[in-house]
């Protein structure tokens, strides 16, 4: 593995410098606190400051909220065409500054540059996605049991809709969301993560070159106030739906907080994904998908492989292939052109690691490549073997760059350890017999299931958690974003009984 930690290294110049924006936007107006507080970004890679942002309180989110209601109604008046072109402008707008949105991305979350213009380009396709979306939101016509009489259904935008969104996809995350929300006529007020404020800045940027209308869009920053602000969007009249995106105890925190006032609420949380081999699988394009699953942003992707499954007869080459794989990663300051593998996000994050791989090897687990931390952020990417089931890691969500290695005999044996997780968002297997695969497909716990291949995301496909064997949903959230059923989150069904006729 050949490590670059350089903190010298310079990010590129921006093309157009007023793309990173230090204040908070509401009502189409850059603004700072109304305290005058301001908190540090700090760089993952080289812990420097990147800038400062407004430190915003409840009386700040208040206003945007404001903003967001005044702008409703007209913006769920505009012809569905209108919102469409208003995305659409929007969409090329990341395009042609993508590079400088990549820089922005790496700078504040640290992953490599080429993974945030994937990132840049990936969230981008929500936008487009959604625009042509919001021409297909039809209503019904149902047939009446009464004569001179129709049942109609209309669909109505929910209407100021607050979204909370992770700092690992920092800007894919907020488009998924945002362009569903504006497709439907909802008005929205962001509260991007603390450590990434400067990619949901820079869209509300691109946003105004694009044209939409005062208080359609508004992100609010906090770090400090983030629980009473947390707290004033899930409590107030006039935010009708949260969005959120993150961890499951916040998510189910913002559940309850938002039953007072009976809101809507769409939760993307948190995975253990299980990742399995069988032995019948082409191990090479199994590998490859384990990288791709496991490694995408550091292995802080909610559907990350956590625990990977691979029968006794190909363990010890499925490990060494992977090793060896690993070994080829080019961890350093995203910046650089040979880095493959940024930092991990914060210390936080080092420490959960860190905890995560002395509790395997203090319990039996071997380190194959990797395992201990560099300075800073800095993580090795690695590969257990020996994993059981008492370890941490197969109950808890690693978030980070640990390649897992469970062995198992049979396919009854690994579906068991499979679904047995209370998180169901993802779930990955390589075979080739097309009677298992049908059988194991159907019979993962999750919402969204990889077969040959670790790469599930994208505009078209629908994301989000599922449920068990009983139909219960499991702690990986609630709704759907992307696809053609992303729009419905954001929707509220008005039937309409015509009579007379
Ligand atoms: N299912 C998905 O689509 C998806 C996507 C990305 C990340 N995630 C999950 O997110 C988690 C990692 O992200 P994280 O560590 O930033 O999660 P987190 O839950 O700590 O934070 C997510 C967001 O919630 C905010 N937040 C935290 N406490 C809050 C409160 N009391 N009130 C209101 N907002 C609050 C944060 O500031 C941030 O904006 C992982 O569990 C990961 O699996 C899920
Ligand atoms: O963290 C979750 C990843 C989200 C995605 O893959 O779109």
């Amino acid at each position: 593995m050949s490590r670059n930690f350089a903190t010298e290294i310079k990010s590129p110049k921006f093309k157009d410098p007023s793309l990173f924006c230090k204040s908070a936007f509401i009502n189409n107006e850059w603004v700072n606190a109304k305290s005058g507080e301001t908190y540090s970004v700090i760089d993952p890679a080289t812990e420097n400051e990147i800038g400062k942002v407004p430190e915003m309180n409840v009386e700040d989110i208040r206003e945007a909220i404001k903003a967001a209601k005044s702008a409703f109604k007209e913006w769920a008046n505009l012809t569905a065409k209108n919102r469409h072109d208003f995305l659409l402008a929007l969409h090329s707008q990341i395009l042609e500054n993508q590079n400088d949105l990549a820089t922005i991305l790496t700078l504040e979350n640290g992953k490599s540059y080429n993974e945030s213009l994937g990132e840049i380009r990936y969230g981008a396709t929500f936008v487009e996605w959604f625009a042509q979306e919001s021409r297909r939101v039809y209503g019904d016509v149902i047939p009446s049991p009464f004569k001179n009489h129709k049942i109609i259904v209309e669909k109505q935008p929910i209407g100021v809709v607050g979204l909370i969104t992770p700092w690992n996809f920092p800007s894919a995350m907020i488009t998924r969301k945002v362009s569903a929300a504006l497709a439907a006529g909802c008005t929205v007020v962001i509260k991007p993560a603390p450590e990434t404020p400067y990619s949901a800045l820079a869209l509300a940027e691109l946003a105004v070159r694009s044209g939409f209308p005062k208080g359609v869009i508004n992100v609010v920053t906090t770090d400090k106030h983030i629980k009473e602000v947390g707290l004033e969007l899930c409590t107030n009249l006039d935010v009708k739906k949260i969005s959120f995106t993150g961890s499951s105890a916040v998510g189910k925190l913002l559940m309850e907080q938002s039953s007072s006032t009976l809101k809507n609420i769409s939760l993307e949380l948190g995975g253990n994904a299980p990742f399995i081999i069988f032995d019948d699988a082409d191990i090479d394009s199994a590998v490859e998908g384990a990288i791709a699953c496991k490694f995408r942003a550091m292995g802080q992707a909610c559907i990350a492989a956590n625990r990977i499954y691979v029968q006794s007869s190909i363990y010890a080459e499925f490990a060494s292939r992977l090793a060896d794989k690993v070994s080829g990663f080019q961890v350093g300051n995203g910046f650089d052109p040979k880095t493959t593998h940024g930092p991990l996000i914060n210390q936080r994050a080092v420490n959960k690691v860190t905890r995560h791989v002395e509790d395997a090897v203090a319990k039996g687990a071997e380190i194959l490549i990797g395992g201990t931390k560099h300075t800073g952020n800095f993580f090795y990417p690695t590969v257990l073997t020996n994993m059981t089931k008492e370890m941490v890691i197969t109950s808890e969500e690693t978030f980070g760059p640990i390649a897992a290695l469970y062995k198992f005999e049979t396919e009854d044996e690994v579906m068991k350890l499979a679904n047995d997780s209370p998180y169901g968002l993802a779930g990955y297997f390589y075979s080739r017999d097309i009677g298992r695969c049908w059988r194991v497909a159907n019979a993962l716990e999750v919402g969204m299931v990889g077969v040959n291949t670790g790469i599930i995301h994208n505009c078209e496909a629908p994301f989000g958690g599922g449920s068990d064997i009983f139909i219960n949903i499991k702690e990986s959230g609630l709704g759907r974003e992307g696809s053609k059923y992303g729009i419905d989150d954001f929707i509220d069904l008005k039937y309409v009984s015509m009579g007379g006729l």
